[in-house]
């Protein structure tokens, strides 16, 4: 890197969750990287204009190419040079990417567990036969009426505190689904009551090995645009190498499923020395109400593609 004045512009979506994240990444960025400026830029992505219809409408009504419908402007921003690195939950990026642009680092994740949040404590047991759980996942509704198929699902929008206060208010549905890590890194306790401006709802995590989450879950990603090597290289200077092998192996048996975040697919992995495993659960498609097919592969913690194909082969 050249001796100019040296100034790194990263690039955010304006939620709550995603400002905890960026402000994660600068401050990796500025302590490995003192004599660099560090500037922040808030994006608005199609997904946060467009909270008026469910996910799977947003992609379609607004022409957003899969999933991309939280990353689209981070990427038009990195093309026209606005900023050098964008920060994304990697869990909303698509697991095949432009070629213009490439996921070249990761910070540590969070615990990948999901939640159930609840108007009442007591967690899944305690949810009366027949109640309503609002989740805008595919993969969660599957997951969910496989555990207990007398649940009911319904769509919900919104970022993790409004999703908390719909619960609080809601007439219509007992409980919500988020992500372990959404909540920890906004500072909610996802095993314990948060309070919201409508009330509080109670936390209770679902075993992962019984709910397996989504590719990626918990991860921070760090994209740029191909070819930039400056900004490549703060962001590779703060990568979480174990995060990387994990997040390598499970995008890659979801791009295997050809999966997108509508595709019913669970992975969680799990490294110890130099093995990785890794379990998987995939759901039919569609309105079908099959059972999922399931697997668990262990293999060399240096070759995620090769492990996750095995996992994919096992369950053809
Ligand atoms: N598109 C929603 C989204 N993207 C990332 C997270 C949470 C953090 C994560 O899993 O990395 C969430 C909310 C949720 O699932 O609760």
């Amino acid at each position: 890197m050249s001796n100019e004045a040296k100034r790194l512009v990263v690039g955010t979506r304006g939620s709550a969750l995603a400002l905890v994240q960026a402000e994660m990444t600068e401050g990796l960025l500025r302590e490995a990287f003192p004599d660099t400026e560090i500037v922040r830029k808030v994006i608005k992505t199609t997904g946060d204009r467009r909270t008026d219809v469910s996910l799977s409408e947003v992609a379609k009504v607004e022409g957003v190419f899969d999933k991309g419908v939280f990353i689209k402007e981070l990427e038009t921003a990195l093309i026209d040079g606005e900023i050098d690195l964008a920060v994304h939950s990697l869990k909303d990026v698509p697991t095949v990417l432009e070629d213009t642009f490439e996921i070249v680092s990761v910070l540590e994740r969070a615990p990948v567990a999901d939640v159930l949040v609840t108007k009442q404590p007591g967690g899944l047991d305690a949810l009366p036969q027949g109640a309503t759980v609002a989740t805008s996942s595919v993969r969660r509704q599957k997951m969910l009426q496989w555990l207990r198929p007398d649940l009911k699902v319904c769509d919900i929008r919104g970022n993790v505190p409004t999703r908390l206060e719909k619960l609080a208010a809601s007439e219509e549905f007992d409980g919500i689904l988020l992500a372990q890590a959404g909540l920890k890194r906004l500072g909610y306790d996802p095993e314990g009551k948060m309070s919201t401006d409508e009330g509080d709802v109670y936390g209770a995590l679902i075993a992962p090995d019984k709910f397996l989450p989504a590719a990626g879950q918990g991860a921070v990603a760090l994209e740029v645009r191909k070819g930039d090597e400056s900004s490549a290289a703060y962001a590779k200077a703060i990568c979480h190498e174990p995060t990387m092998t994990r997040i390598v192996a499970e995008r890659e048996f979801l791009r295997l499923l050809d999966g997108g975040c509508h595709t019913p697919v669970g992975v969680s992995t799990e490294l110890s020395g130099d093995t990785i495993k890794m379990n998987g659960i995939v759901f039919p498609e569609g309105d079908e109400t099959g059972e999922p097919k399931m697997a668990e592969v262990t293999g060399d913690a240096g070759a995620p593609l090769v492990v996750a194909r095995e996992l994919f082969d096992s369950l053809k």
